[in-house]
């Protein structure tokens, strides 16, 4: 029996990046070489929120870096919608958020938003349509002509996400995002956030140190031991959003903590 189209889908769009026994060193000062990553092998289903959670130096940015296309692994392969890495970025299909926020101090917020449209053939009016668009997406449509000083850090953090959305990436890269900003605030981007993910449907990798920033926004957490890191254990969370203070999110919490506790004494934030 043929089965229906749904379930004929292309293989390739089913997983937005796939990892396949990815290693990585890099050369240390004395001659040697520093283990960064050991046969890392995970999926990020199309659509899905997955946190990759790990210690100090386990190559979590690393890994992103290579999601983006900027760094080639050692060993193994890294696939991006089904086609392997080529060390060329298309920017239109990947945002990146970093830790800092990265604005320039003499672009106004809508510039910042704009700077991501500007290697495309979009024309003025159009990149500042768009612009404009993001930032009321993620509540700052009033504030298109502030600049970065004149901006608190949750808000500069909006700027940042917005500049990341503003090519309506198929896949959103998250390295430690919000973790300069303050609990409060940090607890609205990750409602912010999840609320653009149910209304968009991008696949995101959020990197993070954070136990509880991983079981609040993930589909899936990838837990990294310390370097070199591998993927310790790997779990599908199944709980209802909003999860923050709820009694399953706080006993998934405590668990990670106690597997934590007991992988390593070396896990460093
Ligand atoms: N280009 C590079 N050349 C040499 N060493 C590097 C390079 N990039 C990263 N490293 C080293 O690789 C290790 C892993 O770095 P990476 O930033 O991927 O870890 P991480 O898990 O993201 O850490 P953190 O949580 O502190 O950001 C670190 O010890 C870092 O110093």
């Amino acid at each position: 029996m043929t089965p229906p189209a749904a379930h004929v889908a292309h293989p390739d769009q089913r997983q937005a990046l796939a990892f396949r026994h990815v290693s990585k060193q890099f050369p240390r000062g004395d001659g040697g070489a520093l283990e960064v990553l050991r046969d890392v092998s995970f999926d990020v289903p199309a659509g899905s929120v997955v946190s990759i959670l790990g210690p100090s130096g386990s190559g979590k940015s690393t890994l992103l870096n290579m999601a983006a296309g900027l760094l080639a692994p050692d060993q193994g392969r890294v696939l991006v919608l089904g086609h392997e890495t080529t060390g060329t970025v298309d920017w239109s299909r990947l945002g990146y958020m970093f830790q800092d926020d990265r604005l320039l101090p003499w672009r106004t917020a809508i510039d910042n938003v704009g700077l991501a449209l500007e290697t495309g053939s979009i024309g003025r009016r159009e990149k500042r349509e768009r612009s404009q668009a993001q930032l009321s997406l993620v509540g700052l449509g009033d504030f298109a002509s502030a600049y970065p000083h004149q901006l608190s850090g949750g808000m500069r953090s909006r700027v940042a996400l917005a500049r990341s959305l503003v090519t309506e990436p198929d896949i959103l890269l998250m390295d430690e995002p919000f973790s300069r900003l303050d609990a409060q605030t940090r607890t609205t981007m990750h409602t912010e956030l999840l609320r653009i993910h149910r209304e968009r449907g991008m696949s995101i990798v959020f990197v993070t140190h954070d136990v509880e920033e991983a079981v609040i926004l993930a589909d899936h957490i990838v837990m990294f031991s310390p370097r070199p890191g591998r993927v310790h254990t790997e779990l599908a969370v199944e709980l209802p959003h909003p999860r923050l203070g709820t009694p399953d999110a706080l006993s998934l919490v405590a668990e990670l903590r106690a597997a934590i506790a007991g992988m390593s004494a070396d896990w460093v934030i």
